[in-house]
């Protein structure tokens, strides 16, 4: 245990995460610590609620003045919801005037065991672990400004706050039924490629056949709920925005196109429906409660553990992709996010 001298301030680091802590409140563990003037404490926390009473806690202290709280979560599958709460606690923090940072890390298993010995390691064992960027997140966080327009997009926020024109909504269930057809085969030649071109010890073509599988039952609910809404699926033509990203979808189908390279579209294609429609699914949110069972859907949390899968996937396949193969697969990300845009602004009316 480090003791620093009494005009030394410390920094404590707390780790989040699903678990329980065990004995005493975590915040009364934190400041007991601090007392005792450790450098760092490491502790398990279960929720925010947790964090704000330590925030409160340390705000109130004068001496020695917290030079600054980071917190460390770590998850495994939602990271927007670790986002959100980075966000609020930030808030929170700079209300109180506490210098504060808040880190997420996501790490990749390839089994839940590894992953519950991770967890378990990491929570008890005090080590710091250091986490490894991975591909995809330099990615996230270098085009965050096209990401955030494709997972917040006015459509998806106009269902959020409960003000959608339905109108807009039925043009979105006829124009993406259009596309989840176009988007079947373009998914059985992710699976095809899997099969050829990947070692595939990581189970990457179970995977991807459970998306295949899932497709029969998407087009069954867009069938029902097109019936709900009285649309007439048998009249839709296909919109521009639509047509342009069904041909991107098939650009890809050829074989030409790597394993990699299609399976970053797959992922992107996925998670970003996921991210929008889990958006609308949040506390505050207002969606329209007939419109819950289609955010649902996609926002659910399985749906969202599935997209974690296909980014362990695109990662490791990325991690021993040549330079070139990492720029391709870079360019189709952006368009995947441009035609995702452009597939909103049609399905809100405006193209
Ligand atoms: C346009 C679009 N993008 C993504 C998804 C999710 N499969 C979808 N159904 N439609």
């Amino acid at each position: 245990m480090l003791a620093p001298r009494s005009n030394e301030s410390s920094i404590i680091s707390v780790k989040v995460s699903g678990r329980k802590s065990a004995g005493l409140p975590v915040y009364k563990r934190s400041l007991k610590a601090f007392h005792a003037r450790k450098k760092s404490i490491d502790l398990a926390i279960r929720s925010r609620a947790k964090c704000i009473s330590l925030m409160q806690a340390l705000a109130t202290r004068e001496n020695p003045p917290i030079e600054r709280l980071k917190i460390t979560a770590i998850g495994t599958t939602l990271r927007t919801k670790m986002e959100q709460t980075g966000k609020r606690l930030s808030c929170f923090a700079q209300a109180l005037n506490i210098p504060f940072s808040f880190n997420t890390i996501m790490p990749a298993f390839k089994t839940r065991f590894k992953k519950q010995q991770f967890c378990r390691n990491w929570l008890h064992s005090g080590i710091k672990m250091q986490a490894k960027i991975t591909v995809t997140e330099t990615w996230l966080r270098k085009h965050r400004h096209l990401y955030d327009g494709a997972t917040r997009h006015p459509f998806i926020r106009s269902i959020r706050d409960g003000n959608i024109d339905i109108s807009a909504f039925k043009t979105w269930l006829g124009q993406d039924y259009i596309f989840v057809r176009a988007f079947v085969p373009f998914v059985a030649s992710v699976l095809t490629k899997a099969y050829k071109g990947s070692d595939d010890g990581n189970g990457d073509v179970e995977v991807i056949l459970g998306g295949v599988a899932a497709l029969h039952d998407e087009i069954s609910w867009f069938k029902k709920e097109a019936f709900k809404w009285g649309v007439q699926l048998s009249d839709i033509v296909p919109q521009k925005a639509n047509q342009e990203y069904c041909r991107f979808l098939e650009s890809l189908i050829s074989p030409e196109v790597e394993y990699t390279v299609a399976a970053v579209a797959f992922w992107a294609i996925e998670t970003i429906y996921q991210e929008s429609f889990a958006h609308c699914l949040e506390d505050d949110s207002k969606t329209p409660p007939e419109l819950k069972e289609t955010c649902q859907r996609w926002g659910n949390e399985s749906f969202g553990e599935y997209c974690n899968s296909l980014r362990n996937i695109v990662d490791r396949q990325l991690e021993k992709g040549s330079d070139d193969v990492i720029t391709k697969a870079e360019a189709t990300l952006l368009r995947v996010l441009e035609h995702e845009v452009d597939f909103w602004n049609m399905s809100h009316g405006r193209t």
